[in-house]
């Protein structure tokens, strides 16, 4: 099996899975080996992939990032990699995936961001993974994936915090924000080919997109490479705070989906975009992160108001 991209197209899902002589359940697991060159761990030499399958009959790949230089709790794991590529990929739900080891306890908590987390079905291809657990293919139809709820039981998540109708992680939302004012959007410093008011604009739209149903504090990252090629991301909360992804590390997703396989020191220019005197800010953390990784890139911040 050649080297998987990090979206697959239906198409494309169709035709890998008839060429295999497979269902596109059973593609799920095929896919994860052939992926693994695809992860960043610097530090622990440990790849993970987690391959999903979304609603609309795409294939999302997530792989784990690790930065060298900074605190482990920076770290990208496989499985909010997947959760944020299909976030920034407008999928709708994901039902199944298939991830080469245990999730660990941070992802299965990310997870229940989900509408009906307990039912998602996760296919672990580590053989030693469930070797004495009685959670093995809980609903006895063979096929090999175990629901979330069996690995993860008594979940705290969102229903514990949020109004039932409130949207959740992949659901369609829209952040009522807006830039301070027209004048604001004046200063051109060009940043290869882009004005700051582009970006600016770019990581307005990623706040927009923010899950921040907890703290009400949105926040969106725009990014431009040394080409000039632009990525973005969103801040995404959990309902037990800390397996929340910043908005750093999300448009670094979209960077390493779909920057070619570069470093990140090829990331020249960034901006943030967060509401003003907000409770949880993201700004110094942000800073702080583009400073290790991309010593040279610029990197600024705009405020956004709420109406
Ligand atoms: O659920 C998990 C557990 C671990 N990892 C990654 C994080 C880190 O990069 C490496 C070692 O823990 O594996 C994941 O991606 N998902
Ligand atoms: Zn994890």
């Amino acid at each position: 099996m050649d080297r998987p991209s990090f979206l697959i197209r239906p198409e494309e899902v169709e035709s890998a899975a008839k060429q295999h002589g497979v269902s596109v359940l059973q593609l799920l697991p095929l896919l994860v080996n052939p992926a693994k060159s695809l992860a960043r761990p610097p530090i622990s030499k440990f790849s993970v992939v987690a391959v999903g399958l979304g609603s609309s009959g795409r294939i999302f790949l997530g792989v784990n990032v690790e930065f060298p230089g900074l605190p482990l709790h920076h770290s990208i794991h496989a499985e909010q990699f997947l959760v944020t590529n299909l976030t920034l990929n407008s999928e709708k739900h994901l039902r199944y995936f298939s991830v080469s080891a245990a999730p660990c306890g941070h992802c299965r908590q990310f997870l229940q961001e989900i509408r009906d987390a307990p039912e998602i079905r996760i296919l672990i291809t580590d053989p030693n993974a469930f070797r004495d657990a009685a959670a093995e293919d809980d609903d006895g139809d063979g096929d090999g994936f175990v629901r979330l709820e069996s690995i993860l039981p008594h979940r705290f998540g969102p229903d514990n915090l949020l109004e039932k109708d409130v949207p959740l992680l992949l659901e369609l939302h829209d952040n009522r924000l807006t830039l301070l004012s027209d004048s604001d959007l004046q200063n051109v410093g060009i940043c290869n080919g882009h004005t700051d008011s582009d970006l600016k604009h770019t990581a307005l739209s990623a706040a927009k997109r923010s899950y921040s149903p907890y703290s009400r504090c949105p926040s969106g990252v725009a990014l431009v490479d040394c080409e000039g090629k632009v990525y973005r991301g969103w801040y995404m909360e959990s309902a037990a705070y800390n397996p929340s992804l910043g908005p750093v590390q999300a448009a670094l997703v979209d960077f390493v989906a779909n920057g070619g396989g570069g470093g990140f020191e090829r990331i020249v220019g960034a901006v943030l975009v967060e509401k003003k005197d907000a409770v949880v800010r993201q700004e110094h953390t942000a800073r702080m992160l583009f400073q290790t990784i991309a010593p040279k890139c610029e990197f600024k911040v705009f405020h956004c108001y709420e109406y």
